[in-house]
């Protein structure tokens, strides 16, 4: 049966949870370099980098920030994605030379709209809009918002708490491209291995359901 979705685990700041992480059907790894609490220096992103499992990709999370801070992180880190969390145009995301996921931060049905912004971006990232935040708040959106809005001609991630504890109500809204996870794996801001095993467990079991309809 043809994989439903990808999914990618972002927030990596720690060479135990890459070890972790790497034990699972996992398809994307996230760093982030913009200013968070999961915040990683270049020299440890690199490190982490070497560590993680040869098919996986990694995306660089980015909040407004240079060109060459950008372009210098995906030379050392050797990424294979950006991942663009602020207030950057289409005519930035057009400069980049790998493949762009442009975030949305969405409040509301209208929100969706922005998406026409960024004609230039391979995907679009749909994040929960929360004040005064830009991202990994561990809130989620009203995905049938999505669904309403119809197709996105873009490779879909769905972001803004997904968890293992709601991840099934979610696929029964809504299936993207990539599932995209971030603090609902987490127990005081690291990546938790009794969370992690439950999210694949429960994974496989809706993929085989699935393979059984
Ligand atoms: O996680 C962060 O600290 C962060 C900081 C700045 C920009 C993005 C960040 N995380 C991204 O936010 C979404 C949703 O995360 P969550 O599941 O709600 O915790 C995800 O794409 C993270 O990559």
């Amino acid at each position: 049966m043809a994989k439903m979705f990808d999914v990618k685990i972002c927030g990596i700041k720690t060479q135990e949870e890459v070890a972790l992480v790497n034990r699972y059907p996992v398809d994307y790894m996230g760093l982030i370099f913009a200013p968070s609490k999961r915040q990683v220096t270049l020299e440890k992103g690199k490190k982490l980098r070497s560590m993680m499992r040869k098919d996986i990709k990694v995306v660089g999370v980015f909040v407004d920030a240079t060109y060459e801070e950008i372009y210098r992180a995906i030379v050392e880190c050797d990424l294979d994605v950006v991942q663009l969390h602020g207030k950057e145009t289409n005519d930035e995301v057009i400069k980049i030379p790998i493949e762009v996921w442009k975030s949305i931060p969405v409040e509301n049905k209208t929100s969706l709209m922005q998406i026409k912004q960024y004609p230039d971006c391979d995907g679009i990232l749909l994040d929960t809009y929360y004040k005064g935040s830009t991202g990994g708040t561990g809130h989620s959106f009203n995905h049938q918002w999505v669904n309403e809005y119809g197709d996105i001609p873009k490779k879909l991630i769905l972001a803004g708490g997904l968890s293992p504890d709601n991840i099934l109500s979610v696929l029964e809204n809504l299936v993207p491209d990539v599932l995209d996870f971030n603090s609902g794996l987490e127990t005081n801001l690291m990546k938790d291995p009794l969370k992690v095993d439950m999210l694949f467990n429960k994974i496989k079991h809706y993929e085989e359901e699935m393979e059984d309809e």
